[in-house]
């Protein structure tokens, strides 16, 4: 009988980690009272308004119209969802979903045109800022501010070569003071980056996302750089970009504003191919190159041991004083979470041609033996892989000290080459309604094993400018009409997750 018994209720598991069957549908109450749900957005992927209100070009302005190739249609963000004129319209679309928060990132190029603050301080930017954030509370919709969505100011760039320059260190933690400023009266949660794996993975190791370099031998029509050296530089000039920002905003402002700031994180769950050690040693040898290289800088003040052994000196080291910022520096850790990749051992190639890609003795793969690791998507690299979100969560609680948590992205993609789908077809997203509720129902298994995590926010509000995939790639629980006005029309996950926030 103990076996039935056991059979019962492991049927009743859901692939996912939380128990089906007798449970209610998911909901708002599902979570934990105070819980907020959101939805996320960045400013070159939505504001447009390029050459207005006194905004100067940003890299991915550069990146856009110097190399269209390397936009899948060419695009670029000169218009993009014009949220810059329609953020009246966007909130008011926020509310009638029910969200408690909405998560939007700064222009840096707006705010500060000339990227440093002896270049002046655009009025015109901040007068944009202060309406959206002032519609936003009127609204009774909480502003989640992130400082740097990947968008920095050509000026920097073309001076001293970015992030690849600690110069620029001091130039963020100006304009984060100046964000500060102007805006913490209101915005109780900042975060200093999105997904500085991404900028520096895209930016510098394969050239995909500004400023697209990479190494030259890597054929991949990047403009120069060394994907075995650039990006522990940059990876590096961001960490302390992060921290001495984080250092400004507690000694000035944190105990007058009240707010609370952070970092946002990406990566993938990896899962070893099989059992044996050595590919369950790449699979975390694979978690520290992309999570740790960031979050052991940030809780234990150093990069990983296994990226220290295996770089020596191609690994920047931090002094001591640098260690002691870095350390703690975050009051909530947000984690942008896609999908999981499986992970095997791969050994040290002997090519001599050195680069992140193979630094870290790990074969990245979405499949093994021809078995995708979750269901495809219509987004390329996003297998749907639920569980892996719950895994992530239970891993960081264990290994990290259970940190306050934000999911500040989770979400998947339609790809439209051909715009000759039908609209009706196109608002009937079935599978994004899947993704999240799997995702979401994860999160709360997860909430259950005692981590400690308070949000959820969706990426993505409306669909936008996706990078190098331009506007064929579609994430938004709202449809925008590019040859129509850029007219917005709910989907039928937009109508689901309104139901599901229901007070
Ligand atoms: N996009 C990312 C991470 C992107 C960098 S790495 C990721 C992994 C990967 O294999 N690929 C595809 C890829 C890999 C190699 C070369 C080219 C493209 C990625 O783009 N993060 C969040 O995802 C959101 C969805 O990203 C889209 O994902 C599907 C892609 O096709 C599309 O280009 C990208 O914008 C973005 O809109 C947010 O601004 C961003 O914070």
């Amino acid at each position: 009988w103990r076996l039935v018994f056991v059979w019962i209720f492991v049927g009743l598991l859901s692939v996912d980690g939380e128990v089906s069957g007798s449970s209610p549908p998911l909901s708002r109450e599902s979570f934990p009272a105070g819980f907020l749900f959101g939805t996320a957005s960045a400013s070159y992927q939505y504001e447009g308004a390029a050459k207005e209100g006194g905004r100067r070009p940003s890299i991915w302005d550069t990146f856009t119209h110097k190399h269209p190739e390397k936009i899948a249609d060419g695009s670029n963000g000169d218009v993009a969802i014009d949220s810059y004129h329609r953020y009246k319209e966007d909130v008011g679309i926020m509310k009638e979903m029910g969200l408690d928060a909405y998560r939007f990132s700064m222009s840096w190029s707006r705010i500060l045109p000339n990227g440093k603050l002896s270049g002046g301080v655009n009025k015109e930017g901040i007068r944009y800022y202060n309406n959206l954030i002032n519609e936003l509370i009127a609204n009774g919709i909480q502003p989640f501010v992130t400082l740097f969505h990947w968008d920095l100011p050509q000026a920097l760039e073309d001076e001293y070569g970015g992030f690849l320059s600690p110069r620029i260190v001091d130039d963020f933690r100006d304009y984060a003071e100046v964000c500060f400023k102007e805006f913490g009266d209101r915005v109780k949660h900042w975060t200093t980056l999105n997904e500085p794996w991404s900028y520096t993975y895209g930016g510098y190791v394969l050239g995909f996302l500004a400023p697209g370099r990479c190494s030259d031998w890597q054929n991949l029509n990047c403009t120069g750089g060394d994907s075995g050296i650039e990006p522990y530089l940059v990876a590096h000039h961001l960490l302390l970009a992060h921290a001495v920002s984080v250092q400004l905003y507690r000694q000035k402002y944190q105990a007058t504003q009240k707010g609370m700031i952070g970092i946002t994180l990406v990566t993938y769950w990896f899962v070893p191919v099989s059992n044996a050690k050595h590919h369950k040693n790449a699979a975390s040898r694979a978690m520290d190159f992309m999570f740790g290289w960031f979050m052991d800088p940030i809780t234990k003040g150093n990069y990983p041991h296994t990226m220290q052994s295996l770089l020596g000196n191609r690994l920047p080291k931090f002094t001591k004083i640098q260690s002691e910022i870095l350390k703690g520096s975050f009051d909530f850790l947000g984690m942008n979470y896609y999908t999981a990749t499986y992970a095997a051992y791969a050994p040290k190639n002997n090519g001599g041609k050195q680069s992140y890609l193979t630094d870290g003795r790990t074969n990245l793969s979405s499949e093994h033996n021809g078995v995708p690791i979750g269901p495809v998507t219509g987004t390329r690299w996003i297998y749907m892989y639920p569980r892996g979100i719950r895994s992530l969560l239970l891993y960081t609680k264990k290994k990290y000290n259970n940190p306050l948590i934000y999911i500040t992205e989770n979400g998947v993609g339609d790809t439209y080459k051909n715009t000759t789908v039908p609209l009706k077809e196109i608002l009937n997203d079935k599978g994004r309604i899947e993704y999240h509720r799997r995702h979401l129902s994860s999160i709360q298994s997860a909430i259950k094993g005692g981590v400690n995590v308070k949000g959820y926010f969706a990426w993505s509000l409306l669909d936008n400018f996706e990078w190098g995939d331009g506007y064929t790639v579609r994430f938004g629980f709202n449809f925008v009409d590019y040859k129509d006005g850029l007219k917005r029309y709910p989907k039928l996950s937009a109508h689901w997750f309104r139901n599901f926030l229901k007070k």
